[in-house]
């Protein structure tokens, strides 16, 4: 049996793992929340890896506030830099696969077309910045690792767009939403499942991959679908945002080819 530690546990992915981890019997699976685990303490990170040998680690511990990013930089590459380099170092040591999540925002959107693993990344905002570099710690420390880039996460779980848009619908709000940035929406409950085959299948294809479901929207977009499938579409006002007020940078176009 396969043993797996799951940081960040209680987040959007965290949960959605463990939503669907009884699907897995094969996989023994344990479930660090942030509180039992802190990816920037490194006696916190050996004290749970020593319990049992892990052969996987999903960290889907992160920062993701992309706005308070840009006000806090330092505590976004505490997390998102200097954590995962410290996770790095001790799943090396300890022989356990990194299975880390990475993000479409590594990209600056300026292609106009799917990126593609190769691609060079050039992120415009703090997050982006953060996360590339703890890309950069595992792809120098590591040879044993998947690094998972997806997009736009959604799921029942946590603070996501999709939960943001619904009870603003449901609040009678009217929705003012940009059109000008481009990504894929991507269920937690796919990457979740995506993660877990790699490691059922025992999966050998090291390095980065791209991950995210087919459809590629505008936020615009998102919102409207949102509607639709609450049956809110028409009974909320929802308009183009022509200037909607952001700190950070958002890649324009950001769709993940595979
Ligand atoms: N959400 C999205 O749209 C996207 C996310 N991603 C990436 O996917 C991954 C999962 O994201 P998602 O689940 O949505 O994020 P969430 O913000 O929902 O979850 C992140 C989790 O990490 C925990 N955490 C924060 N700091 C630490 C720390 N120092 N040590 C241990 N745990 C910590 C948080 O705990 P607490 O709440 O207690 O701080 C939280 O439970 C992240 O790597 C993210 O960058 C990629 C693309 C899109
Ligand atoms: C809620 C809302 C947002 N927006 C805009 C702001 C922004 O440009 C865009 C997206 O808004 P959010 O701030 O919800 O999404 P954001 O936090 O940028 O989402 C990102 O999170 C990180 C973690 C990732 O890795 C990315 O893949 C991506 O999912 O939509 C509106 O125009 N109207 C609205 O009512």
């Amino acid at each position: 049996m396969k043993s797996v530690l799951v940081t960040g546990a209680n987040g959007q992915l965290g949960q959605s793992i463990q939503k669907i981890a009884s699907s897995y019997p094969e996989l023994d699976f344990v479930f660090a929340s942030s509180n039992e685990l802190d990816i920037t303490d490194v006696t916190s990170i050996e004290k749970k890896l020593s319990i049992k040998a892990f052969s996987y680690c999903i960290n889907c511990a992160a920062y993701t506030n992309v706005e308070n990013a840009e006000k806090e930089p330092e505590k976004a590459f505490k997390v998102n830099s200097e954590g995962v380099k410290n996770l790095a170092t001790i799943c090396k040591e300890e022989q356990t696969v990194l299975i880390h999540i990475s993000t479409d925002y590594v990209f600056d959107g300026e292609k106009g077309s799917p990126y593609l693993v190769t691609d060079a990344t050039n992120p415009i905002n703090v997050y982006g910045a953060s996360k590339l570099e703890g890309e950069q710690h595992i792809q120098s420390l590591m040879r044993a690792y998947f690094i998972i880039r997806t997009s736009w996460l959604y799921s029942e779980f946590g603070k996501n767009f999709y939960k943001t848009i619904l009870q603003k619908a449901r609040e009678g709000a009217d929705l003012s939403v940009t059109d000008d940035q481009v990504g894929c929406p991507t269920h937690a409950g796919n990457l979740a499942k995506y993660v877990l085959n790699l490691i059922a299948g025992e999966s050998m294809h090291y390095g980065i991959h791209h991950f995210t479901d087919e459809k590629s929207l505008s936020w615009y977009g998102f919102a409207e679908e949102i509607l639709r499938e609450n049956n809110l579409f028409g009974k909320v006002q929802l308009e183009k945002a022509k200037n909607y007020r952001t700190f950070a940078r958002r890649p324009a176009y950001s769709v993940l080819k595979k």
